[in-house]
């Protein structure tokens, strides 16, 4: 029997109505709502991730304010940038997209970012507060693995909680912006939770942690890196990544890190690569976004009040 395949488009679809309805409500209620972002360079991923943000937020009516930065800007002027941002009223979000060029520090420039306005949770106040368990901001790749989970365990029929509570979740890729996240949201929905670092596949110790998943998310960014000997029947895979691959004709397309051809048959369930956690990524942040507005007004008010 082959694996069900879960459905990334129809996820992010039922999300973005319920975030056009939060957006509806902040015009309503006249709270400034805008996304940011700032590229330097132009990474293949960025850029193609950067596309997706700008239609996604006109469709939304949400304005967009695209930075775009020379590969060879310098941190000070990196870190205005930010701040010019971090400044203006009708900016409720930032995003900085990765990665830098190697000159950059993503330290120094993520902790440029006003925690209010960090959408993606990459300054360090937020992200302690997301590893302590109670975030302001959920990231929004880690959030889409999680959200897709959540939302084929409702179609199954099975329990959340009860799921969570018997599964070992095991995590492959140990980034700061999608690995380390979803250890801590696996932690909040009490499972056991695993996270091996992609190096294991070196070591010929990688299909030992991964076999013994119940829910196995990759994000260790490298193509084909899990095959049919690294999952069980029963698994349900979460593939986060999102790597270009031109083929014979010279056409660039997407892949992720599952090879989805020999998995499929073996596992529960599985996502795909393009049509599985990048669609509902985009729209998650625009539900960042959107609640940042509301952090964000919040904190304008509270600093009027006299000290
Ligand atoms: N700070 C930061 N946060 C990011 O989240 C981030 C980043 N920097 N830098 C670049 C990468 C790349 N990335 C993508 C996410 C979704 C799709 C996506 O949705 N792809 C579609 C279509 C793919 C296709 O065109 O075939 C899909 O998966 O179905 C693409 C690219 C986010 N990134």
């Amino acid at each position: 029997m082959s694996a069900q395949v879960i459905d990334g488009r129809a996820c992010a679809r039922a999300l973005k109505a319920s975030v056009a309805a939060d957006i509806e409500l902040l015009k309503e209620e006249r709270l400034p709502i805008g996304l940011a972002t700032v590229m330097v360079g132009d990474a293949y991923g960025s850029v193609a991730y950067e596309r997706r943000l700008r239609r996604l937020a006109a469709d939304l009516g949400v304005p967009y304010l695209p930075r775009r930065l020379p590969a060879t800007v310098s941190q000070a002027e990196l870190d205005d940038t930010i701040a010019e941002l971090n400044a203006a009223p009708d900016v409720s979000g930032i995003l900085v997209l990765r990665p830098l060029p190697p000159h950059l520090s993503e330290a120094v420039t993520f902790q440029a970012i006003h925690p209010a306005k960090d959408i993606e949770a990459v300054h360090p106040q937020n992200a302690g507060l997301l590893a302590l368990g109670v975030p302001r901001y959920v990231p929004s790749t880690a959030a889409s693995a999680y959200h897709l989970l959540d939302t084929w365990l409702d179609s199954v029929g099975e329990d959340r909680a009860d799921f969570y509570h018997r599964s070992l979740i095991v995590v492959v890729g140990r980034s700061n912006n999608v690995g380390k996240p979803a250890v801590s949201l696996g932690y909040d929905r009490q499972a056991a939770v695993e996270s091996i670092d992609e190096w294991a596949s070196h070591t010929g110790t990688l299909g030992r942690h991964t076999r013994r998943a119940d829910v196995l998310i990759v994000a260790a960014g490298r193509p084909g890196l899990i095959r049919a000997e690294h999952v069980n029947d029963h698994a349900v895979v979460i593939d986060v990544g999102i790597n270009p691959r031109t083929g014979p004709d010279g056409v660039t397309h997407m892949v992720g890190d599952v090879d989805h051809a020999t998995v499929a048959p073996r596992v529960r369930a599985l996502t795909p690569v393009p049509g599985g956690v990048g669609p509902v990524t985009d729209v998650w942040l625009l539900r960042n976004t959107a609640a940042a507005a509301r952090v964000n007004s919040a904190r304008l008010l509270s600093s009027q009040e006299p000290s």
